[in-house]
């Protein structure tokens, strides 16, 4: 990924979980140096919508869906971004549909629920070039066909499928939000074409109004809410595809009754079993990191790590923890969730996020490749459970307090990704003092803040090791480099393009310095570059056009450089 400064995760965002260890929000919002909630300063809900703001590309939508059906999904889609939203943050709703029933029926859903806890921004201002219309105040609900002005003119039939809030006129359940008298913001609105639209401009000779006409009862049912603060982003002003934008600012924390309803649930991942991971985890590092160590040593750190595992397959230590109850779109049953989260424990993507804490091996790594004090490693360093530390991912503060925070409510995110992969270990017969070798991905993190283990090569070297991968020391242009490379010690190393020699261009286009993770073999330089990466390098900084990525064995190749087997 490239960022020490990313999580990412799949739960459904209605159900993102709260990660809260405050009691309540006064303790939540208190000055603490570690957060005690998960909360987040931006939002974007990019949510699942119709798409029909792709109908140029995209015909068959104009047949297929109505957008109607994720009205619920995303109105608890948004209303769950805000429970997650800093207090003074922002949230952007945005669709790729020109639906209201997906737009403006969804803000304006969203600012009753909500009361004063949050405001519609006006950005009127901010992105002057982008091309927007404003958002409807006023529209009417299609269903099958059938157009309807209000609620009241939906047949009991469909009652529960049209609801109430897809309608303009709804009134507000909460106090305290500014009521505007409806207005029409419309009128300079031109839209071709419409299907849930009821555009209140009888200039619209294009507009097609589904057999209602456009009468000021239909002004007078307008919303009362500030929805032309809207952005309606539409295919014919850029000849592009359509957009809706719209952009809330919260206020004050949400109080219990708007919409959000906490209930406890049991948590099948727990606390402790992160920490017993964790702790078998570095056992199992130090047994075959330090193989100098006695075997019997060895072997009562096996057993110690193998009973450790047996608890860990007794353990179901039940956790409470906050879990989110729609009021609207609960449509799975209880035991339907919980299968759902059984089902989730096998994902692999669960697997726990275990943070590395060997001393002894980051010490060897940071003097083995000369890292600066100013570069801390201990506790940004994290490992997957299932992968028994054989990759490192580096973290910044802010996703391990994240992390930190996670495994004290007892991990209720799971995590698919995260950080940047740094370290890998390797098995190399070489006779390299670090069991770890750095990975690609990470280097230009590290590499400023790298002493040791760097060679700098001519650029005709250097993109020779990047066409053949690997080079004999006697092989190389530059003699002198062949020298340097041949005494230094086996292991990983990075190769540098020398100062100076960068193509003119690409210096101009990034300053950075041009460095590859190699490995310093027996009689051999070989490149640990994938060969996508390899291929960008040469085509980007040289101008080589002719390299050939090589096939997907070449990763495996890679490993085998490092291990000393090729
Ligand atoms: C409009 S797309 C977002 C596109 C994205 N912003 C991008 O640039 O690639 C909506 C996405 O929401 C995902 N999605 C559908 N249901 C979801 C849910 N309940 N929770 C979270 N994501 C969901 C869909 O798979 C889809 O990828």
């Amino acid at each position: 990924m490239c960022t020490a400064n990313l999580i990412v995760t799949n739960h459904e965002a209605q159900s993102f979980p709260s990660c809260s260890l405050a009691k309540d929000d006064s303790e939540a919002y208190k000055d603490h140096c570690k957060p005690q909630r998960l909360e987040f300063d931006r939002v974007l809900c990019d949510v699942p919508c119709s798409g029909d703001g792709t109908l140029r590309k995209s015909h068959d939508l104009w047949r297929k869906c109505m957008g109607n059906e994720f009205h619920l999904l995303q109105v608890n889609i948004a209303m769950r971004g805000i429970a997650l939203l800093k207090v003074g943050g922002r949230m952007v709703y945005s669709t790729c549909s020109m639906n209201p029933v997906e737009n403006e029926v969804v803000v304006a859903e969203l600012l009753r629920r909500t009361g004063s806890s949050v405001e519609l921004l006006d950005v009127s201002n901010e992105l002057r070039e982008l091309v927007r219309r404003p958002g409807l105040s006023t529209w009417k609900v299609n269903d099958r066909g059938s157009w309807f002005q209000t609620y009241e003119d939906v047949p009991d039939s469909r009652k529960n499928i049209i609801l109430p809030s897809m309608f303009p006129s709804r009134t507000s359940i909460h106090e305290g939000h500014t009521v505007y008298n409806s207005f029409d913001v419309n009128s300079e609105y031109n839209v071709p074409f419409s299907r849930n639209f009821n555009i209140g401009d009888t200039n619209n000779v294009n507009c097609d109004t589904g057999g209602i006409s456009n009468s000021n009862s239909v002004q007078s049912l307008g919303s009362k809410f500030p929805l032309h603060r809207c952005m309606r982003i539409v295919p014919h002003d850029e000849d592009g595809g359509a957009f809706f934008i719209a952009v809330i600012h919260k206020l004050s924390p949400l109080n219990e009754n708007q919409v959000i309803k906490v209930r406890k649930t049991e948590n099948l991942l727990s606390t402790n079993r992160t920490v017993k991971l964790q702790e078998q985890c570095q056992h199992r590092i130090v047994s075959e990191a330090l193989d100098d160590k006695k075997l019997l040593d060895g072997q009562n750190k096996l057993s110690v790590a193998n009973q450790t595992s047996k608890d860990d397959n007794r353990i179901e230590v039940k956790v409470v923890s906050d879990d989110v109850e729609y009021s609207q779109t609960e449509s799975g049953d209880r035991s339907h969730r919980m299968d759902k989260l059984d089902y989730q424990h096998k994902w692999k993507g669960i697997d726990p996020v275990l943070f590395f804490k060997d001393e002894a091996v980051i010490k060897n790594i940071v003097s083995f490749f000369g890292i600066e004090e100013s570069f801390s490693l201990e506790g940004h360093l994290v490992t997957r459970s299932t992968d028994n530390a054989r990759r490192m991912y580096y973290v910044s503060k802010s996703v391990r307090d994240i992390l930190e925070l996670n495994v004290q409510v007892g991990e209720q995110i799971k995590i698919a990704s995260l950080g940047v992969k740094m370290f890998e270990r390797h098995r190399s017969k070489d006779g390299c003092s670090c069991a770890y070798r750095l990975s690609y991905e990470g280097l230009s993190l590290l590499f400023p803040y790298m002493r040791k283990r760097i060679l700098h090569a001519s650029p005709v070297d250097f993109q020779h090791l990047l066409q053949y991968r690997t080079i004999n020391f006697a092989c190389f242009a530059d003699a002198r480099f062949g020298e340097e490379a041949s005494s230094l010690m086996p292991g990983c190393c990075v190769v540098v393009l020398r100062e100076g020699c960068q193509v003119a261009d690409s210096i101009a286009k990034d300053p950075s310095p041009i460095a590859i993770v190699c490995w310093r073999g027996k009689a051999t330089m070989n490149v640990l570059v994938s060969p996508a990466d390899r291929k960008e390098l040469l085509e980007y900084r040289f101008g080589f056009k002719a390299f050939k990525v090589e096939d997907e064995k070449s990763n495996k190749e890679i490993d085998a450089l490092a291990e000393g087997s090729l």
